[in-house]
Order: structure tokens, then sequence, then C-alpha cells
């Protein structure tokens, strides 16, 4: 067992292990439990993983022998992040089209002037299987530091069959060899590759890319590719193509979580509800009936605030979301074009740009982000019951880890993955 003890805050944000998601005034009143006397702990089964007591140390019962104690030293237990949308795999930087996006280029214009998911695929079909491997765990130490303990994680920058399958491997091996738990999505529709079009990129992905997928996971290889993903959007994919591959990945047991309405209004979220997609990614054109669809349909919208503040794009109608009851979920986004992986950062970009609380941002980062990856009754929260995924704080109030904007390095002291310290700060 692991027990740890002297905690001033523990943010369980629910306090059972059945609630898969937070809407509309819930997302305010999440549980937290203090203790001016620093008297709370937390009880982990170090074999399974899970969380057993959470609580006033005096109620936890009998210890057993060679209990691993942590000491809270007085600071705050919360769930560690959900990131629910990353692009980890990929090669080359793009530091070069930050500065002329600076100057003035839309995202559009630098694809179109042969940069962007171009230069990037280019850059990774080059790369070896090992060097993608090496770069990614680089990144991934560093979301752990950043407190994210479970990410979705996209393939997209490959484009072609084989480079694609590479992707994959390679986030399936990080997925059974790291430290943090991926849910890794199939994204060859992230855009339409030089010389080809959309029709037969549509026609390489369903006949070709996805059976072979399918063939993997019945192997038992590709354990880890849970989604399927597609950049629907104007110039790329329409609503037609989208709706094809997505089907074509449900067919296999992919779950649909893609782009939609990032750049403008084409339709695809009301598409996305109909077939019943676990969730939806950037928002920013969303129409009044998307919300309304998506609300119904229980599909998680996946909000990724450091993008839109990157691109000066009019943030989503966050606000206008959780009135009408959309589940909200945050995502980094993190790629070559937002190279932001700290989901404290997109937390605190999320209250000032899109006008959540800070309590709304903290469930949209946890057990939300969670249910888009259909983890929401498991992840994301402290309850007896649940993976033990969470972090330490060397503070008194949780707020500080959005407040202090930028700054989680000294606030964070440890990260705890199934039962296990992952990181703790020197
Ligand atoms: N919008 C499409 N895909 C990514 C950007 C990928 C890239 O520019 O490399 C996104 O989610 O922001
Ligand atoms: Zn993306």
């Amino acid at each position: 067992m692991l027990l740890i003890k002297n905690l001033r805050q523990i943010v369980q944000i629910v306090d059972d292990s059945s609630t898969e998601f937070l809407v509309g005034d819930a997302m305010k009143g999440i549980k937290i439990l203090s203790s001016p006397e620093c008297s709370l702990c937390i009880a982990i089964r170090k074999k399974e993983g899970k969380i057993s007591f959470v609580g006033e140390e005096s109620e936890v019962g009998v210890l057993p022998p060679g209990v691993e104690i942590v000491d809270g030293k007085g600071g705050c237990a919360l769930p560690s992040f959900v990131d629910g949308h990353t692009h980890p795999v990929f090669a080359g930087d793009r530091v070069h089209e930050f500065a002329m996006k600076l100057a003035g280029a839309t995202y559009n214009e630098v694809q179109a002037a042969g940069g962007g998911i171009h230069f990037t695929t280019e850059k990774t079909r080059e790369a070896s299987e090992e060097t993608l491997y090496g770069d990614l765990e680089r990144i991934v130490s560093r979301m752990i530091q950043s407190g994210t303990t479970t990410i979705e994680a996209k393939s997209g920058y490959g484009l072609d069959e084989e480079t694609e399958m590479k992707m994959l491997r390679v986030l399936d091996r990080a997925s059974s060899s790291l430290a943090i738990e991926i849910s890794t999505t199939f994204c060859g529709a992230h855009a339409v590759p030089r010389g080809s079009n959309e029709e037969k990129q549509t026609e390489l992905i369903v006949d070709r890319v996805i059976p072979r997928i399918d063939e993997a996971k019945k192997k038992g290889e590709l354990k880890s590719v849970e989604n399927i993903d597609v950049f629907c959007e104007t110039g790329n994919f329409g609503v037609e193509s989208t709706e094809r591959i997505l089907r074509a990945g449900q067919s296999i047991g992919l779950a649909p979580n893609f782009h939609a309405e990032e750049l403008s209004y084409i339709g695809g979220v009301e598409m996305g509800a109909r077939i019943g997609a676990r969730g939806m990614s950037h928002l920013e054109e969303i129409s009044h009936e998307g919300i309304e669809a998506m609300a119904r349909a229980r599909s998680a919208a996946v909000l990724l605030p450091s993008t839109a503040f990157i691109l000066r794009l009019t943030p989503p109608p966050a606000r206008k979301m959780i009135e009408r009851g959309v589940i909200i979920g945050l995502g980094s986004d993190f790629n070559p074009n937002a190279h932001c992986l700290s989901m404290p950062m997109i937390m605190s970009l999320a209250c000032i740009t899109m006008r959540l609380s800070m309590e709304e941002s903290l469930v949209a980062a946890t057990i939300n982000a969670a249910y888009s990856i259909g983890r929401g009754a498991t992840h994301g929260a402290l309850s007896p019951g649940r993976q033990a995924d969470l972090l330490l704080l060397s503070s008194n109030r949780w707020e500080n880890l959005i407040y202090q904007i930028g700054d989680h390095s000294h606030l964070i002291s440890t990260v705890i993955k199934r039962g296990k310290i992952v990181h703790k700060r020197e």
C-alpha cells in the first residue's frame, strides 16, 4: 500500500466511481476536502494501482505492514491531467512558421505555401522509427512533469500507408513502455497529401490502411489504437468523406474523435453527433444546432485554447456550450503548430480566453477529457475504486496551478500514475 498523508486539500472532483463526466452547473460544484490541520490522506493499493481510501487519516483503518508513506507536506492532491488531444509524434520543428504567423500569415496560407502539415509530413516520412520514438520519449517525460498521465495521441504526419503505420507502431510501443497512458488515434486524414486529392486519400484510408490496422489489432499488435480522426475542414476533408472514413473506423471498433469546425463551419459537428462520435475538437465555428446536437449525443467537445490563441482565432463559444449541457474537455493540441504540452497552461488559457472558471477548467482537463477517450468512470477523479493517477502540489490552494500562469514546475512536486511515483521534483 502507498499512503499519502499530511494533505491540506484533496480535490476529488467526484467521490464515486460511476460518474463519467460533469456538465452545466455541476462543473462548478466539484468535491474538495479541506483540513487546516493537514490531516487528510489518500491510500492506494499499489498492486492494482487503484485508490482505496480518501479522507481523514484517523479513518483510514489498520495499515498493512510495509506501507510506503509519502509526505504531502501540507499541500494539495488532485487528479493528474488527461490531455484530450495531442499530435506528439513528428519530426522537425516549425519555428520558422511561427515568425510568418506573427507577421500575419494565416494557418491556411502557411499550408498553401507548402508549410504546415505538409512540411512536418515530409520530415516525418524521412525519420526512422527509432528517432521518432526517442523524440516521443522526451516529450512524454515533459508531459509527465507538467502533471499529465494520460493522453489521446494521433498519427497523421505520414498520410501514406507506411508512415502512418510507422507512427502507430511508435505510439503503441510508447503506450506499453512509457509511464504515460496513451489512447492512440489513427489520423491518416489529417490532410490531403501533395500529389493526391480528397477522394484518393479517402479511398487509401478506407480500402487499405483501415483494413491493415484491423489485421494488426486482430493479431494483438497496435493494442492502443482506439480512435479514428479526420481533419473535417474546407480544403481538407468535407463532411461526406469524413463520415465515410469515420464509419469505416467504427466498423473495426474505433471511436470517432475528430477535428471539426475549426476554421470554417461546414456541418461536421451535426454529422458527428448523428453517427455517435465520442469527441470532437476545436469547434471555434460551431453552429447553434451543432451545440444542441452535441449535448443530445453526449459527444465531448474537446477545446484547444492554445491553438485558438496562437492562430488568433475567435475562441469557441464555451460558455454557451456549458449552458446548453455539452460535455467540455480540454486538450493541449501539442503539435508543431501549437507547441505547448502543459495542461496547467491550457487551463489558464481556457479560463482567460474562453471564460471558464477554474473549477470548470479543472473538470475539463480531468474527468471530462477522460470521458472523451472512454475513461470517464476510471480516470480523472480521486475516489475509491478509480485508477490512482494524481499529482501533489506544494501549495495550500490548488488554484495556484492555474493562477500562477505558466509556472507549474515549482508547484508540482510529485506525479503518480497507477499508484507509482513517475515524477518527483528534485
Ligand atoms: N487542425 C489540424 N491539426 C492540428 C494542426 C496540425 C499541424 O498544423 O501540424 C491541430 O489540431 O491544430
Ligand atoms: Zn489536432
